[in-house]
Formats: C-alpha cells, sequence, structure tokens
C-alpha cells in the first residue's frame, strides 16, 4: 500500500443546528483516486472545501504529506505553497475562468504566480497536449470554448501548478455523457502519467466506478460505508448504498460494463 498523500481525521462542521459533516475520515493513498459519493446535502461539497480550505472544520485535521494542513497561512509564499498541495477543479469552470484571459494566458499567468522567472512556453505546451487542447483553443477566450473544452482548460491550470491531490468536485456533471467519458479517460491518463492522487466528489455512482480505486458513502454528514470501490459498487452493505445503487437509472447495473462502455465511446 503506497503512503498517504491525503488524510482526513474525524472532520466536523455544523452550519446552525446541521450537521454539514459529522466526523468524517478517509485515506487517500499516493497516486491513489477516492470517490465520495452520496446524494445532494449529504455533506460531500462541505468535505471537498474543508480538504481545499475553502471552509474551516469546527474540529479535525488535514494531513497532506503526513504534514496538518494548517487552517489559516501567512503570505504569499506560504500561501503558494498551499496551493500546490491541492488543486480543486469545479463543476462550472465558466465561473472559475477569467473571461478577458485566452486559455495561454490563463497558463502563462497561472505559471507565473507559482514559478516565476522560468520560460514557461514549453510547459504550456506540454499541459496542452496533456489535456488535448490544440493550439487552436490555446488562443480562444473561454466563451469560444464547449463545456467539455473549459474543463480541460480548468484542469490544465490545476495541473500547471503540479499539486499532490485534485479535488474534483462533480467536475463532469454539467456535461454530455460522451464528453463526460472523453473527461474520466483523460483524468485516468493524467494519473497514469503522475502520481497526483484524486478526490471525486460525484453523486453519480457511474462515475465512481469509472476512475475511482476507492469510495466513502456519505449521509448526512457521515460515512455510512467505505471500501474497494468494485466491493462497495457490487456487494454494497448498507442500506443506503443499497438504495442509491437501486436508483442508478440504468438496466443491468454493471459498473465494470459502464466503464468499458465509456472507454468504447
Ligand atoms: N454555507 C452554508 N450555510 C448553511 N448551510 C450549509 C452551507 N453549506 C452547506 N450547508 C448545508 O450542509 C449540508 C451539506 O451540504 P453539502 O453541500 O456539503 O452537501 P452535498 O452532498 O455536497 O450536496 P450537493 O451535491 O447538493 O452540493 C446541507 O444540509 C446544506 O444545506
Amino acid at each position: 500500500m503506497p503512503e498517504p498523500v491525503l488524510e482526513a481525521v474525524n472532520l466536523t462542521r455544523a452550519f446552525g443546528a446541521v450537521r454539514a459533516v459529522d466526523g468524517v475520515s478517509f485515506t487517500l493513498p499516493k497516486g491513489g483516486s477516492l470517490g465520495i459519493v452520496g446524494e445532494s446535502g449529504s455533506g460531500k461539497t462541505t468535505t471537498a472545501r474543508i480538504v481545499v480550505g475553502l471552509e474551516q472544520a469546527d474540529d479535525g485535521q488535514i494531513l497532506v504529506d503526513g504534514r496538518p494542513r494548517t487552517a489559516r497561512v501567512r503570505g504569499r509564499a506560504a500561501r503558494l505553497a498551499r496551493a500546490r498541495e491541492v488543486q480543486m477543479v469545479f463543476q462550472d469552470p465558466f465561473l472559475s475562468l477569467d473571461p478577458r484571459l485566452s486559455v495561454e494566458a490563463v497558463l502563462r499567468e497561472t505559471l507565473r504566480l507559482h514559478f516565476p522567472g522560468a520560460d514557461h512556453a514549453p510547459r504550456i505546451r506540454q499541459l496542452l497536449d496533456q489535456v488535448g487542447l490544440g493550439t487552436r483553443a490555446a488562443d480562444a477566450l473561454p466563451r469560444r470554448l464547449s463545456g467539455g473544452q473549459r474543463q480541460r482548460v480548468a484542469i490544465a491550470r490545476a495541473l500547471a501548478v503540479e499539486p499532490a491531490v485534485l479535488v474534483l468536485d462533480e467536475a463532469v456533471a454539467a456535461l454530455d455523457v460522451s464528453v463526460q467519458a472523453q473527461i474520466l479517460n483523460l483524468l485516468a491518463d493524467i494519473r497514469e502519467q503522475t502520481s497526483i492522487g484524486y478526490l471525486f466528489i460525484t453523486h453519480d455512482l457511474a462515475v465512481v466506478g469509472c476512475v475511482t480505486d476507492d469510495v466513502i458513502v456519505m449521509r448526512r454528514g457521515a460515512v455510512v460505508e467505505a471500501g474497494a470501490t468494485a466491493e462497495v459498487l457490487n456487494a454494497p452493505r448498507h442500506p443506503y448504498t443499497r438504495l442509491l445503487l437501486a436508483s442508478v437509472p440504468r438496466p443491468g447495473w454493471n459498473p465494470g460494463r459502464i466503464a468499458a462502455e465509456r472507454r468504447a465511446l
């Protein structure tokens, strides 16, 4: 078993009377992919936001490479170093892309911030290549791009800082199924090429079946089941997981087959 790159220990977060995250723990091994599934309101996004640092936990700890990820950091260098630990890709990259910057400019800005003084042109080409964007897309503004292309830009921007962990929050939820398959395949390829770890937040069990090794199932802020993805999907132990699986609107649900079909698209 590889060393853990990310550990969440007993995270809790309440909003008034709502216990959004209630004692959540998990471990992501280096280069691994962990899914967090659950219905809307189960606490997935709050957990992800705590990991990234967009939200503070009331209690509990996040460790990256065994070091506690402090809730607040002071100073530019510390902030940048912290950003290099964990990057996030959101459902709608349009909201997080500057409408005035071309794809190439977005990447150049990010690289300049994190690696000042270097010649960024080769790395920009490499990143564009890695996410399958051509030179025409590189010169385009976000509004000229398709949803799938924008998500590729968001992934390239996140990869530019060479994070240890990429948190993907419903990152393919807004895309058509065929484009979803392309992005999921791309993410699988990137994980094979690098030692990046994924934390994959999704309500879609088919997505979990495709791109994660392990999964935790959340309900009302708590983890109700955890294990290897194939085991959890094929032989769920908790009634809530069974319910989630039963509500997957696909006849003959079979994650292995669906993964193969997505690859074949
Ligand atoms: N900023 C906030 N203020 C108040 N309540 C919040 C806030 N953020 C989340 N909550 C509540 O915490 C609970 C968990 O929400 P969260 O968004 O983490 O769930 P989720 O599983 O990601 O759902 P979704 O997929 O709909 O985003 C919900 O009851 C939600 O209403």
